[in-house]
């Protein structure tokens, strides 16, 4: 799915209108009927809506939603600041259907006005959605001000209103002033602002409506952001043929673990193996040689080194190579890099302290082979590309670092993000907070190794290994609840995201 810019949003809406005939205020009905089928089926009428309506659209989406929840006799009223400028048409189209209703329609002239809210009132902020265009100060503010400071559900419509939509709206030294939602009702697309966590405390819930913009738009409209979505993720995934053996799937290796660290190595190899690799070496140091064969016997072993691995130098016999999970931060292995870029010239996976180690040897920077893909969790990422301004700011430097050296950024986090070469950004879509355990980006390396070795391109390695780590820790906390989840639990439910996959 594409993620599109503010401008862009505002294309395809004028596009859906121009080239399939359909009038705007149409399209703003289609929006408020997708909020009220939401609305009447999580809501009784026990519940009172207090709609506040900005002059522009997402105003007219709240009006237009005011009306049809009274249809129905919900208890519905509305407050619109006061504003000596005319509304959009639309807007203003609604408003005329609006006053031919039983629907209280108050203009908000100061805060003495301020509606009181009871236990049983739903807020619903329709004040301003994509077409925010300064931060909010004033009259505006001191209604966000009190719609926030009471307890009561709160339901934005589109955007939670003062929220940018493609850019940071969180400045460090000023008094920002956004609708905090439950929940977030918004139309057709993804939006950049709603994968970040610096805007967890506004959105909620995100819930998103399919309004039926105009697909040829989407198609046609190139865009720097897309989701990763399962329709991405059929047009990746290749069934196994018939006719094969287990060299058709690859041969990886993994350079893992160390005295003290070799459950990493274990999940990783695990997590390859399971993600369909044909065949895997773990390299290991001599103190862990017994664990591996017991743990992982499906795995063949090499040594290196005592409680650490050595200078291994070995790997020409791979396909591929990942290394990282739980080797330790030791000074011998920035030879052990050193060697892997000069004599491994396909891409490498990159991980854990295999990355803390590179953060403080700069210089290796420029001799990882291309198309390496390297995954930081973002305290990684910090040590080796510096401090950023914003949760913005560290999407456009992984995406300009990804380009400088021209490797695959996997930046993970709840939306892991990939940034690529040619300067594009995927967000996932699946996994969930009990992944933030120990050991479950041991698995993701693991996975990417086996993508990578059964020859998915590093990009199609990315994307559906992201995604099948994700799927597979959602079916293991539907199973366990998020708490009780364990990395183990992310590679045995490797299968249930691998069969979802066949299925849809
Ligand atoms: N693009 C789409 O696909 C659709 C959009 N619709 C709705 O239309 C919305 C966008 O509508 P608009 O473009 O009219 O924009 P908005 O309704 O978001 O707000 C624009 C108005 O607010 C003013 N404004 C902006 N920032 C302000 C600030 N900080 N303080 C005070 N005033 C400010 C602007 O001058 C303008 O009058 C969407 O969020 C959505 O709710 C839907 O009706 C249907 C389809
Ligand atoms: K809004």
């Amino acid at each position: 799915m594409k993620i599109f810019s503010v401008e862009q949003i505002q294309n395809w809406d004028a596009f859906t209108i121009n080239k399939e005939g359909i009038l705007s205020i149409n399209l703003m009905e289609r929006a408020a009927v997708a909020c009220f089928d939401w609305i009447v089926q999580s809501f009784d009428e026990s519940y009172c809506f207090k709609i506040f309506c900005g002059k522009g659209n997402n105003g007219g989406d709240g009006l237009a939603l005011a009306r049809l929840l009274n249809s129905i006799k919900y208890q519905v009223s509305v407050f619109i600041p006061h504003n000596n400028k005319p509304g959009s048409p639309d807007f203003e189209e609604n408003l005329k259907k609006l006053k031919k209703t039983s629907v209280h329609i108050s203009v908000l002239q100061n805060e003495n006005s301020f509606p009181s809210i009871s236990e049983k009132d739903i807020i619903i902020d329709a004040l301003f959605g994509t077409g925010l265009n300064k931060p909010v100060k004033g009259f505006y503010k001191e209604i966000i001000g009190y719609i926030n400071a009471n307890s009561n559900d709160t339901i934005a419509i589109d955007v939670p209103s003062g929220l940018y939509v493609d850019k940071s709206t969180i400045t460090e030294n000023e008094d920002v002033s956004i609708i905090k939602a439950d929940y977030t009702l918004t139309f057709q697309n993804q939006k950049l602002a709603f994968l970040v966590a610096e805007n967890e405390p506004y959105t909620g819930k995100v819930v998103f409506f399919d309004i039926e913009l105009s697909k040829d738009y989407e198609a046609s409209t190139p865009t720097p952001f897309e989701y990763i979505d399962d329709s991405m993720i059929k047009g990746i995934y290749q069934p196994r043929k018939n006719f094969v053996n287990k060299g058709n799937y690859g041969y990886a290796s993994l350079l893992c673990g160390s005295y003290g660290m070799m459950g990493a190595a274990v999940l990783s190899s695990l997590a390859c193996l399971r993600s369909g690799a044909g065949k895997l070496t773990s390299v290991v140091c001599e103190a862990g040689y017994g664990i591996m064969q017991t743990a992982v016997p499906e795995a063949m072993c090499m040594v290196s080194g005592e409680k650490h691995i050595g200078n291994f130098d070995d790997f020409q016999h791979f396909d591929v190579v990942g290394i990282g999970p739980g080797i330790g931060k030791f000074k011998s292995h920035v030879k052990l890099l050193e060697n892997l870029f000069k004599s491994f010239k396909r891409p490498i996976v990159i991980d854990a302290d295999a990355l803390n180690i590179l953060s403080e040897n700069e210089e290796l920077y420029s001799s990882i082979p291309v198309d390496t893909i390297i995954t930081p969790h973002p305290k990684e990422f910090e040590r080796l590309f510096g401090k950023s301004t914003s949760d913005f700011d560290t999407i456009d430097k992984a995406i300009e670092t990804a380009k400088e050296f021209r490797i695959y950024i996997v930046l993970k986090g709840h939306h892991t993000l990939i940034a690529t070469p040619d300067g594009k950004g995927y967000f996932n879509s699946t996994g969930n907070p009990g992944m933030a355990t120990a050991g479950a980006g041991d698995v993701l390396t693991g996975i990417i190794t086996g993508l990578l070795a059964q020859k998915y391109s590093p990009l199609q390695s990315c994307l559906l290994g992201v995604y099948l780590h994700g799927l597979a820790g959602d079916i293991a906390a539907e199973g366990l609840s998020q708490e009780a989840l364990i990395a183990k639990d992310i590679v045995e439910n490797l299968g249930n995201a691998f069969k979802e996959i066949q299925e849809t």
